[in-house]
């Protein structure tokens, strides 16, 4: 008897986007565009393909989320496919069982893998034995998919503005991501957290320019902050890290932050506090640090207002709901490539 030939090729991850080249990554941004626009316009006609059709997708989260979870449930579903939320309540993961043997079962089932782990080591174990495409919903050391639906948000933002597009219309996007993106200045003002790590490794192969004011004693992983610097050097982008707010955020086009209390720190809650005095976004900082006039905000969310204030959070200026919006579309194209398209 003949057999049937097993598909033995090791799958394809999204772990970080240091992983992927520049146009890769526009060309994501460029897919989730299409699909966002496609959602909300039938543009250029509404979708009638579901390529994930009797395919699942487990979301194996370790820890709280909404945008994440929302986002990934949305995505898979639009694309004719079943998530699967496996919380840490509810599987025998990490009482019962170990994350290698619970990462075989799973992906011997499963078509896709959503993970959101505690350390990075995790889902770099799940990545290795996982027999399906894993992709990072957050890690201690990174969170991909949140810097990519960042990397959407200022396209858009920017190419908008450059079109004179009014808020809230969707054009074809006339322009491409690396014109609208190179040489913007991002200014970060908060943790030296897997967020900006994964800003690091993202923004300045995209020729965006970073600098990062975290308070004494809050700094990032060296590798990170070294391939930050090569990306760097080769876009002509530049890397610049301060403890002061004011002094990174100086002629800056985007002012991000995020909590100052990741998941897990919360026994460190009141120390934090203490070291992040005067780290809180207001229209005053930035006009002391001499942000552009037009700067705006961005922020990963959950929020709490000492990072940033009222008047900015709800302003003209912040896009942090977009942002939060665009996790769904851009989720999407991750999994497309992944799952339909055979890599990103
Ligand atoms: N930004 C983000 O990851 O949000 P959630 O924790 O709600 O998923």
């Amino acid at each position: 008897m003949s057999g049937i030939k097993i598909n033995t090729a090791k799958p394809k991850h999204f772990i970080t986007t240091a992983d992927y080249t520049a146009e890769q990554l526009f060309d994501l941004v460029d897919r989730s565009i299409q699909f966002k626009v496609e959602s909300k316009y039938n543009y250029p006609k509404a979708r009638t393909e579901r390529p994930l059709d009797g395919k699942t997708v487990g979301l194996l989260f370790s820890k709280r989320s909404t945008r994440t979870r929302v986002a990934t449930e949305t995505a898979v579903g639009y694309l004719g496919g079943n998530a699967m939320f496996l919380g840490g309540q509810d599987i025998q993961l990490g009482v019962n069982e170990s994350l290698l043997d619970t990462t075989r079962v799973v992906s011997s089932m499963v078509d896709g893998i959503m993970a959101r782990v505690g350390g990075h080591h995790e889902i770099e174990t799940l990545a290795k034995e996982s027999a399906v495409p894993v992709v990072n919903a957050l890690s201690d050391k990174y969170h991909p998919t949140q810097i990519l639906a960042d990397l959407m948000t200022l396209h858009e933002f920017y190419h908008n503005k450059k079109n004179n597009v009014p808020a809230g219309v969707y054009s074809a996007h006339t322009q491409h991501p690396r014109e609208t993106l190179k040489g913007l200045k991002v200014a970060w003002v908060g943790d030296a957290n897997n967020i900006l790590q994964e800003i690091l490794v993202a923004f300045p192969k995209c020729g965006i320019s970073v600098s990062a004011a975290c308070p004494p004693g809050y700094t990032c992983d060296q590798d990170v902050i070294d391939i930050a610097q090569a990306d760097a050097k080769k876009t002509g982008a530049t890397v610049f890290f301060t403890t002061s707010p004011e002094e990174a955020i100086k002629d800056c086009d985007v002012i991000v932050t995020d909590t100052w209390v990741s998941m897990g720190q919360e026994e460190e809650k009141k120390k934090r506090l203490a070291e992040f005095a005067g780290y809180q976004v207001t229209n005053d900082l930035a006009a002391r640090g001499g942000a552009k006039s037009d700067w705006i905000f961005m922020h990963c969310l959950p929020r709490k207002p000492e990072e940033v204030d009222d008047e900015v959070f709800y302003s003209e200026r912040s896009v942090v709901f977009p942002e939060a919006e665009n996790r769904k579309w851009t989720i999407l194209a991750v999994f497309d490539a992944l799952l339909v398209r055979g890599g990103i």
